[in-house]
């Protein structure tokens, strides 16, 4: 079911800063940020050879991922993306499982245009799963 890892994403207090650090002290190639509000946050992208970085800081006053920046204030890694053919099959075979898909179960499009949904972190070793239809 599982195909490439599309990123790995890093909650960050400080997007800019985070950015700037990727820029000039790993000398990588960074995104400009994209505000989502209907994900509650702001992000950019590192583009790597095999994969991407997500970096995201909160937007608004919903954001998922306050509750987790407040657990770890200098930031940490948040979530990992899978790339899957069907996200529907996916969802349904893993709620079959007893997987928790979390939202209403209904596909939100990501920050790449995509259908993306995520997996409870305590179904999956303390991890955050996101699931991205490519
Ligand atoms: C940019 C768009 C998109 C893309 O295209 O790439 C994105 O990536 S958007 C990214 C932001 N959106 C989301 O993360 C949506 C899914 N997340 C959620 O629904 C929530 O964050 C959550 C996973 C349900 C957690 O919500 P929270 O408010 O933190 O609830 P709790 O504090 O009760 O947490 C429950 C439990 O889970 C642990 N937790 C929370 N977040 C993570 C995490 N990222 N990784 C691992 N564990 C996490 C939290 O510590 C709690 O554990 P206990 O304290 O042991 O109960
Ligand atoms: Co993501």
């Amino acid at each position: 079911m599982l195909g490439r890892v599309n990123h790995v994403a890093i909650a960050v207090p400080d997007l800019a800063a985070a950015a700037e650090s990727y820029r000039s002290m790993l000398g990588a190639n960074v995104t400009e940020p994209q505000a989502l509000p209907e994900h509650g946050v702001t992000v950019v992208f590192v583009t790597l050879p095999n994969t991407k970085v997500e970096l995201l800081e909160p937007l608004g006053e919903a954001s998922p991922i306050a509750a987790f920046l407040a657990k770890n204030p200098a930031g940490g890694m948040h979530h990992i993306c899978y790339e899957v053919a069907d996200i529907i099959a996916a969802r349904d075979r893993l709620k079959e499982a007893g997987a928790r898909v979390l939202g209403d179960g209904t596909p939100k499009i990501g920050a790449h245009g995509k259908p993306v949904l995520f997996l409870h972190p305590k179904d999956f070793q303390g991890t955050l799963i996101e699931l991205e239809e490519v």
